[in-house]
């Protein structure tokens, strides 16, 4: 198990490092077009997920959610310290 933070700094990691095989680093690879779509099918799939298959299922989902919102946000140059201002 891995926190928000702590899945944020590996991701930051990865990006920096260009750790080969990293999915990560594809997605940044290919750009905010390609990450913001990720991040609105999982917004999608999180929110059918809780509507119609359970708690477990949503779980799951959104966590694929919360991890492309990060990679959005590398993607974008963000800090954690930046969006976390506006909660
Ligand atoms: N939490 C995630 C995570 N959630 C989703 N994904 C990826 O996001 C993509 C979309 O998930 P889907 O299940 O919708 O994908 P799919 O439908 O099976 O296939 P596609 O959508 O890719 O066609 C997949 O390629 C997943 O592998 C994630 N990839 C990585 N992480 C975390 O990020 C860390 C770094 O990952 P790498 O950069 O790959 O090393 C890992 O240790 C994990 O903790």
């Amino acid at each position: 198990m891995k926190t928000f933070e702590e899945l944020f700094a590996e991701l930051q990691r990865k990006a920096a490092e260009q750790t080969p095989g990293s999915g990560t680093v594809a997605a940044l690879e290919r750009g905010v077009h390609f990450i913001g779509k990720k991040v609105v099918e999982e917004a999608a799939e999180s929110w059918m997920a809780a509507e119609h298959e359970g708690p477990q299922r949503a779980a799951e989902e959104i966590s694929q959610l919360l991890y492309q919102a990060q990679v959005l946000m590398i993607a974008t140059g963000l800090e954690l310290k930046d969006v976390y201002r506006h909660l």
